[in-house]
C-alpha cells in the first residue's frame, strides 16, 4: 500500500517524496509531537535547518516514530555563518548531534550569501561529505542560476535539489526551467505563501469548489503538477493530513494556468543576491 506521497528520483539515484513537512516554528516538546503526528499520518520528508533551532525536536520525532528510519528523508541546512570547507564539516557534525541521527538524508546550503563568496568552497565540502556517508543527498537553497553555474562548473556535481521561495504569487518559471535542464528537483518553501490571502483568491477557491477539496489542497496540488516538491508547515494534525491528501485529484491545465497568473513576485525580503543569512 502506498503511504503518504509518491516519490520521484533525484539526480543521484535516491528517491524523494513529492511533498514534505516544513518544520519552521515547530520546537520543543510540542514541535516533536507535531512532527511525530505528521510521520504517523504518512509524511516521509521532513524539512529542518540548524537555524530553526529544532533539529533536536525533529530528530526525536524520527527516532520515536514507529516507522523504519530508512523510509524517512530528513533534510537539514547549513547556515550562513558556517560557510567554508572546514566549517561545513564541523556544521554537519553539530546537525547530526542535534538530530541524534547518524546521517542527514538531504543536506542543503541554506542561502548562498554571495557577498561572503564562500558557497563554492562550501559546495566542495558537501561533495566530500556525501562521499563520507554522513550525508546522503546534497543540494542547495535560494540559489540563482548564476550560483548554480558556479558550483556545477567548480565540481561537476549538480545539486539534487534547490529549495526556493515558490507559490502562486511567485511561480519561478525561469528558474524551474534551469533546474529541469540540470536534473535538479525544485522544492517550494512557503508553498502556501504562509497562509496569506492566497487561499481566498478566486482561481484557488473556484478550483477547490470544482474538485470538492480545500483551497490549501488546490495550492499544494498546483505545486505537484508543476513538478515542484512543496514542504508546507503545519503544527495541526488535521491540516497536516489535509495537506498530504493531494494525490487523488488533478487540476485542469486551465486551472493551473489561472493559478499561475496570480504571479506578482517575491513576497518577502528574500533576494538571494542580497539576503545575508547568519
Ligand atoms: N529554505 C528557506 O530559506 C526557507 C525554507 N522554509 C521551509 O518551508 C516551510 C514552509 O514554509 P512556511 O514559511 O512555514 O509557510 P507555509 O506556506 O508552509 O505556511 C504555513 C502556515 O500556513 C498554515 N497552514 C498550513 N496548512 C494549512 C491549510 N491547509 N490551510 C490553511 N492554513 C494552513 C500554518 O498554520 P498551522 O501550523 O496552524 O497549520 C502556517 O501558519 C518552512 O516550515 C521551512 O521548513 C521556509 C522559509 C524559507
Ligand atoms: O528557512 C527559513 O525558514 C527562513 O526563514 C530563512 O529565511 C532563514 O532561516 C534565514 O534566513 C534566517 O536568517
Amino acid at each position: 500500500m502506498q503511504v503518504g506521497a509518491p516519490t520521484i528520483e533525484l539526480n543521484d539515484g535516491h528517491r524523494l517524496p513529492e511533498l514534505g513537512l516544513g518544520t519552521y516554528g515547530l520546537n520543543g516538546d510540542e514541535g516533536a509531537a507535531a512532527v511525530g503526528a505528521a510521520i504517523a499520518g504518512g509524511y516521509r520528508l521532513l524539512d529542518t535547518a540548524l537555524n530553526y533551532g529544532n533539529e533536536d525536536a525533529v530528530g526525536r520525532a524520527v527516532r520515536d516514530a514507529e516507522v523504519d528510519r530508512e523510509d524517512i528523508v530528513v533534510t537539514s541546512k547549513l547556515p550562513g555563518r558556517h560557510h567554508g570547507y572546514d566549517e561545513a564539516h564541523r556544521s554537519v557534525d553539530e546537525t547530526l548531534a542535534n538530530l541524534g541521527l547518524e546521517r542527514v538524508d538531504l543536506y542543503l546550503i541554506h542561502w548562498p550569501n554571495p557577498s561572503v563568496d564562500k558557497f563554492v568552497e562550501t559546495w566542495k565540502a558537501f561533495v566530500d561529505l556525501r562521499d563520507s556517508g554522513k550525508v546522503r543527498s546534497i543540494g542547495v537553497s535560494n540559489f540563482t542560476p548564476e550560483h548554480l553555474t558556479r558550483i556545477i562548473d567548480a565540481t561537476g556535481v549538480a545539486p539534487a535539489v534547490n529549495q526556493v521561495e515558490l507559490h502562486p504569487y511567485f511561480p519561478q518559471a525561469a528558474l524551474r526551467k534551469v533546474h529541469a535542464d540540470h536534473g535538479i528537483v525544485t522544492e517550494s518553501w512557503s508553498p502556501l505563501a504562509k497562509r496569506s490571502e492566497l487561499l481566498t483568491e478566486r482561481p484557488v477557491t473556484d478550483a477547490a469548489a470544482a474538485h470538492g477539496v480545500t483551497p490549501g489542497q488546490v495550492v499544494l496540488r498546483w505545486h505537484v503538477q508543476l513538478g515542484a516538491v512543496p514542504v508546507p508547515k503545519s503544527g495541526d494534525a488535521d491540516r497536516q493530513r489535509e495537506n498530504l491528501d493531494v494525490f487523488g485529484f488533478a487540476l485542469t491545465d486551465d486551472e493551473v494556468a489561472a493559478i499561475s497568473a496570480l504571479e506578482r513576485g517575491r513576497l518577502w525580503d528574500g533576494d538571494p543576491d542580497t539576503h545575508e543569512e547568519m
